[in-house]
């Protein structure tokens, strides 16, 4: 960890490759001896116990020498065994450019944390990098049964049963071995915390050893992240069958035995049984099952008998595992027994929010104490940034952790209004917060005391500073008795700890962790006063949370009236409605420029649709197609998570249960999508088994400007494009409303080589409506899992060397009604609500930029004003006077509006009087949020029209898009012209 904190890169990566040698060593050791001291034979007493511990003691210093007393703390052995160092150890090699080993390991680390976004981005980063082969991607930690149990699996679907049968038998053989291993891995030492008599000890400790030995089988039957239902029974359905079919039929009635030992009254082995017998007139007495599955399988009786008896009936002291607490045991590293009297169940309380996707995940039971709970999803991953944001404007005090109240947030927007979306977002958010833990604890009376976001830093290891009798909190503070504390707190996450650390947990009144709890974003804890609680600090990431403190007594946060004062004085300004005159005048500055509105109203058979060219030049086109093609992100584009490498990895690596649905495996997780399609083809799009499809979106756009991977030219383009598309959007619609980004995506399709016929059957998009779900008898119901703040949608397109994709306007029955083909610099742009679709590609590929809009300003797509505010501030490093004129002109704008003012007030009005309506839309999961992928693609040197930045500043003041923006567009008439 040293070397690593310190940019040593070779000595950490090969420190920790040591590291996790080392740990190997030490667990095979442990295991080894008590493995090797357990006499199976001799009879439990307890002069056989002492003979076994005695050759324990002598067999782990002989080995381990000095370290065999030595504990491992539990911390440490949690991440090892979650491979924790592989992915320490992948940065290392990576910053070192071994990107051979750096893929290994962050392929080991990938298969336990799927999840984790980062990583995959790096696994697509290495599978592009020279001498980087599909074999480099190997799980080091694989265990060999999983091999031979997915060869068995392949060479069955391929009917090669003798093949299948052997590796089946491999399998099961390396398995039992491992199991066991995983069981006398269990035989750990035990901190008792109280102290019981004799029996009571030896039984309590055997307890927690029972608890862990079954959570082996789960583990051991986990894929990556799968997790075969009754694995060592299933190899007997498979080996019955394959013994069958090559003739074995000794070895398949001892497999059916064997099955029916786990699964007595399984009605198709029974079936089987009798068919042999009836039909074929073999005799009832072949059927034995092997003494070793006999073995087995009474061992595993034994066990779930006494796991049963404690559950029902032993007595635990109060600071004792309870083994039922599973759902608890996930984040807790010790689990106390609950009381039933806390048993409260309140979530009927908030069912209201778990429409608008705020999930009570853990409630007051599963967390040992009445006045707990967790929900996840209050807000996505933009608005967490942007939350953090106020906090990273603070400076750092002494212990790392910086923080921002409500009064600073205002004092940080009064000097610059590139944090006005973060100030609203932390209003919006603490009145969420407030909401669901009135409505949590029915408690009506509360109002915020103090609210505050607070950022930990990551960079140095902060509790190196902190004094040694700190417990950290959450607001920053360190536990004090003396302070009156408010009736509750609630937390919200604003970051991810990836890597395991920065936990939250609760205690009990013994001291005792009674559950933890890892941040995550959008992730809300709250608790009542007397909950004891606190936090693991965190080293290497930023840690940031709103904290909430909710209190039925006065003074409220003063900090909520000057946000109000504040934000009513920016919505004062915004007043004015757009102009009807001045939209006119925009449309013209658009026709003289060469922007042709070439259908539109009744041409296209609906009011609110039209159809306009010019509005892109074809080098423009290529830049951005070249953009979405290099660093496009394979699969889906939403949540859909395409494999990182070749099918067979995902094949071998992830997952035997997708797997065995070979099929369905690249179109798995997608509702709508393909089910039957083939696994050959890698990554398929969510709709059309014979497209790929790929997409960009700007939050990704600026991390790969950020990373250096593509230049800020590029990413200005992107974003000035689709500016320019929303003014027109904006002003044909004659909006008097000011319309806002909502999601921005540029996406590419490609036509997979395929049955030619078939495809153009199949529609690259079916029919659907953009802020509503089509039901089958054609309404479009404005569910709120659709994006019903969306209000009108633009795709402006960049090609058209391809075949099929066109785009079409659809009847309410889905037939269609009028078809446009895409071109570059096309736009097509309509009322969201409009029903349309996109017809098969057949050939080549099609890209556009697709744009969502709305009139709510809570929902303004937050990465491009980080985008924004990223480019401006690295223009102004490469170019500071040109800089300065523009900030002038900035500083000039005037002219906008918008009807927050409205939203704000009746968002007062419901922080008054406890409803929850406007500021649930902050409740949002964005299911474009994509997964990344790297690539070091060259860097393109980008004409980007500078005059045209103005575009980019409006939209972060909620300017209105104005005569003077356009006009300055004029510098690009010509280029245009020209083209
Ligand atoms: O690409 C197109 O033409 C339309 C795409 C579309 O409708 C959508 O993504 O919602
Ligand atoms: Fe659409």
């Amino acid at each position: 960890m040293d070397a690593y904190k310190n940019g040593k890169w070779d000595k950490c990566s090969s420190l920790f490759q040591k590291a996790i040698d080392d740990y190997h060593f030490y667990k095979r050791t442990l295991i080894d001896c008590r493995l090797k001291c357990k006499d199976k034979k001799a009879p439990p007493s307890f002069s056989n116990i002492l003979v076994e511990g005695n050759c324990l003691r002598k067999c782990k210093k002989k080995v381990l020498g000095f370290r065999a007393e030595l504990e491992v703390s539990f911390a440490v052995n949690k991440k090892f065994e979650e491979r924790a160092p592989y992915n320490y150890m992948s940065f290392c090699y990576f910053k070192d450019e071994q990107f051979k080993a750096a893929a290994s390991a962050a392929f080991t680390y990938y298969v336990t944390h799927p999840e984790d976004e980062r990583t995959l981005e790096s696994l697509q980063f290495y599978r592009l990098q020279k001498g980087v082969e599909e074999e480099d991607f190997v799980d080091k930690e694989k265990r060999s049964y999983q091999s031979h149990y997915i060869s068995g699996l392949t060479a069955y679907n391929d009917r090669e049963w003798v093949t299948a049968a052997d590796h089946f038998q491999q399998s099961l053989s390396d398995y039992f071995i491992e199991e066991e291993r995983c069981r006398v891995g269990c035989e750990n030492g035990f901190v008792h915390g109280v102290f019981p008599d004799f029996i009571n000890a030896i039984a309590d400790h055997y307890l927690t050893v029972l608890v862990c030995e079954q959570k082996c089988l789960k583990m051991l039957s986990t894929f990556g992240t799968d997790e075969v239902k009754d694995f060592v029974c299933e190899h007997f359905n498979y080996l019955q069958y394959a013994y069958y079919q090559a003739n074995n039929f000794e070895k398949a009635f001892e497999s059916i035995a064997n099955y029916l030992l786990f699964k007595p009254k399984d009605g198709l082995m029974l079936s089987n049984i009798k068919y042999y017998m009836e039909t074929l007139g073999y005799s009832a007495d072949l059927f034995t099952p092997s003494k070793i599955v006999r073995e087995y399988v009474d061992m595993w009786k034994a066990i779930d008998s006494q796991l049963d008896f404690i559950r029902e009936s032993y007595i635990l002291p109060n600071d004792v595992i309870s083994p039922d607490a599973e759902a608890v045991m996930k984040d807790s590293e010790e689990v106390y027994l609950e009381d039933s009297s806390l048993a409260v169940n309140r979530s009927a309380n908030v069912v209201v929010f778990e429409k608008l996707g705020l999930h009570l995940v853990n409630e007051g039971k599963q967390f040992k104490g009445n006045d707990r709970f967790m929900a996840d999803g209050l807000i996505r991953d933009d608005q967490c940034a942007a939350l953090a944001d106020l906090a990273r404007a603070m400076p750092e005090n002494e212990f790392g952790v910086r923080s921002a109240s409500l009064k600073d947030s205002v004092q940080i927007v009064s000097k610059s209004e590139d944090y006005e979306i973060s100030m609203r977002l932390f209003f919006r958010g603490l009145a969420l917060m407030r909401l669901y833990t009135s409505a949590y604890f029915d408690d009506s009376s509360l109002h915020v005391s103090h609210a505050s976001i607070v950022c930990r830093s990551g960079a140095v290891h902060s509790d190196l500073s902190l004094p040694e009798s700190c417990v950290p909190q959450e607001d920053g503070s360190c536990w004090n008795p003396n302070l009156q504390k408010p009736k509750y707190t609630v937390v919200a996450y604003l970051t991810d700890n990836t890597d395991g650390t920065g936990q939250f947990y609760f205690r009990g009144d013994n001291g005792q962790v009674q559950a933890k709890v890892d941040p995550i974003c959008g992730r809300l804890v709250g608790f009542g006063r007397d909950s004891r609680h606190g936090l693991n600090l965190s080293w290497r990431h930023d840690r940031c949370a709103l904290v909430v403190q909710l209190s039925s007594v006065l003074p409220e946060d003063p900090g909520i009236q000057e946000v109000k004062k504040l934000m009513a004085k920016l919505d004062e300004e915004r007043m004015k409605g757009l102009d009807e005159k001045d939209n006119a005048a925009v449309l013209n500055e658009f026709y003289k420029q060469g922007v042709k509105v070439s259908l539109h109203g009744e041409q296209l058979f609906g009011r609110e649709r039209f159809v306009a060219d010019g509005l892109s030049t074809p080098a423009e086109c290529d830049q951005l197609i070249s953009l979405a093609r290099r660093e496009g992100i394979s699969g889906d584009g939403y949540q859909g998570r395409p494999s990182p490498h070749s099918s067979s990895e995902l094949y071998s690596g992830l997952g035997v249960n997708r797997a065995l649905k070979l099929g369905k495996v690249a179109g798995d997780g997608y509702p709508d999508g393909p089910t039957d399609s083939p696994i050959k083809t890698k990554f398929v799009s969510p709709y059309s088994k014979y497209e790929v499809f790929e997409g960009l979106n700007i939050s990704r756009s600026l991390m790969l400007v950020d990373e250096n991977r593509i230049s800020a030219n590029i990413l200005h383009l992107f974003l000035d494009i689709s500016e320019h598309a929303r003014l027109l959007v904006e002003k044909f619609f004659n909006q008097t409303r000011r319309l806002y980004f909502d999601y921005t995506h540029l996406v590419c399709r490609t036509a997979l080589d395929g049955d030619t016929e078939d495809v153009e059957k199949t529609l690259s998009h079916p029919v659907h409506a953009d802020n509503c779900i089509i039901q089958d008898d054609g309404s479009c119901e404005k569910d709120p899992l659709a994006y019903v703040q969306r209000t009108y949608s633009a795709v402006m397109y960049l090609n058209d060397d391809f075949e099929g994709g066109q785009f079409f306007f659809a009847h309410k029955n889905k037939s269609e009604q009028v078809s446009i083909s895409p071109t570059c610099g096309r736009i097509v742009a309509f009322n969201a609500g409009e029903y349309h679709g996109v017809k098969g590609v057949t050939k080549g590929q099609r890209c556009a930029i697709a744009m969502w809009f709305t009139n709510d300003p809570n929902f303004v797509e937050v990465s491009r004003l980080h985008a924004i505010r990223r480019l401006r501030s690295i223009d102004s490093e490469n170019n500071n006077e040109k800089h300065d004129g523009l900030d002038d002109e900035f500083d000039t704008a005037t002219g906008s509006n918008d009807n927050i003012d409205n939203k704000q007030s009746k968002l007062e009005r419901e922080l008054n009087s406890g409803k929850t309506e406007s500021d649930l839309h902050i409740v949002r999961e964005d299911r474009h949020e994509q997964t990344m992928k790297a690539d070091s693609g060259s860097h393109s040197g980008v004409e980007v029209r500078r005059e045209s930045l103005m575009n980019l500043e409006g939209t972060i003041d909620y300017n209105a898009g104005r005569i003077e923006d356009l006009s300055e567009r004029n510098g690009d008439v010509e280029s245009r012209d020209e083209l």
